[in-house]
């Protein structure tokens, strides 16, 4: 199997290069070569790559960005997913693409369902929307894995910029009614690797029964609070030498940003039990994991405790 990457050098896409090799030949395309801003190239590439499958974590991610590039974020994370998409019904190549939690409009306090009403209070969300209804559009073997709060010992992340400012600052202020489920590129990774290698034969069938949005994060929930009073628990307790003695619970309207969050960005996993037989690991499992590699300096996949 033709299997083509794109976002290897993202966290997600990164973290699923490795896990793919054992399905066949992994394409994973640098952005020049296959360049998500400019969607009228992609099929002309597609044909050249000549793959049997596509995977495209590949996205615009700089969620206040966003806000002042808003033709560049349709783009990336509309425009070019129609564009592959409609490659992919043509061909009946099964595409498996990421969706976001900021879809939602974060009322309430239930966890988001697959069919949830959506209502993006960001650009960034706005686009990435715009590009699950062109794949839903386009009527292609398709999935669309939606997560939530994505890190790794690696990239540009939460963890990363709490590490960082843990060394340097002796408080740290953060946000404490934003709720979700912080869910490691591995676990995503690990998911979706599952799905392809024991379905690799047919999935264009799989995902004509099983396929269109299905929700994918790591169990539980938390604040960002919550998430980096862990993240600094959890390196202190590995001998991590760091400044920060507290952590302050603040709320949203204290942390002005450029991009409005959700207040409530939880989603619901029963569907990826139900229909992958998949289990996530907790998010505290998979944070565990995480911070052994980024002490270690671990290059090697650690896979997080996928349940079966
Ligand atoms: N990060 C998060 O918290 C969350 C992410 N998601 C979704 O999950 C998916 C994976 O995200 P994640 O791995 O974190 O993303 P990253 O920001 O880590 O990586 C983004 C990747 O996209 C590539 N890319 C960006 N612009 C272009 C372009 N114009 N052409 C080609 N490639 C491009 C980047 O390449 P380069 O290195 O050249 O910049 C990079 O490889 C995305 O769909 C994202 O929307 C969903 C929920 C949470
Ligand atoms: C650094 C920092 C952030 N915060 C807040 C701001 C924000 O509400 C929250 C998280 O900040 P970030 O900028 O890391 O989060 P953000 O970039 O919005 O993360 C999002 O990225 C996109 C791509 C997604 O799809 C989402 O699922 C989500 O992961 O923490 C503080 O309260 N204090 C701080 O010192
Ligand atoms: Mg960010």
């Amino acid at each position: 199997m033709r299997i083509l990457l794109t976002g290897s050098s993202g966290q997600v896409g990164g973290a699923l290069r490795p896990l793919l090799k054992e399905g066949g030949m992994v394409i994973a395309p640098s952005r020049s070569a296959f360049d998500l801003s400019n969607p009228e190239t992609l099929a002309g590439a597609l044909d050249r790559f000549k793959p049997d499958l596509i995977i495209n974590p590949a996205a615009y991610t700089a969620v206040d960005r966003a806000e002042d590039e808003r033709e560049l974020a349709f783009l990336v994370n509309a425009k070019a997913p129609a564009a592959i998409a409609e490659w992919s019904a043509r061909h009946r190549v099964p595409l498996i693409h990421f969706s976001t939690d900021y879809v939602f409009d974060g009322s309430g306090d239930k966890p988001w369902r697959e069919d949830s009403p959506t209502g993006p209070l960001s650009v960034y969300g706005a686009s990435k929307l715009a590009g699950d209804l062109a794949i839903e559009a386009a009527g292609g073997p398709h999935l669309i894995a939606r997560t939530s709060w994505v890190y790794a010992a690696s990239g540009a992340n939460f963890l990363r910029t709490i590490a960082r400012l843990a060394g340097e600052r002796k408080e740290l202020r953060i946000v404490a009614d934003q709720t979700g489920a912080p869910t490691t590129a591995n676990t995503i990774a690990d998911a979706v690797s599952r799905i392809v290698l024991s379905n690799a034969s047919d999935l264009s069938a799989l995902f004509a029964r099983s396929g269109g949005v299905v929700n994918l994060a790591c169990a539980g929930e938390t604040s960002w609070h919550g998430f980096a009073t862990a993240i600094v628990g959890g390196l202190k307790s590995r001998g991590a030498g760091l400044s920060v003695e507290t952590i302050i619970p603040i709320a949203t309207a204290d942390f002005p940003t450029r991009a409005r969050r959700p207040g409530n960005s939880r989603l619901d996993l029963s569907q990826l039990r139900e229909r992958f037989g998949l289990t996530p690991p907790t998010w505290q499992d998979a944070l565990s994991t995480e911070l052994d590699r980024l002490v270690t300096g671990q290059d090697e996949q650690a896979v997080p405790a996928m349940r079966a």
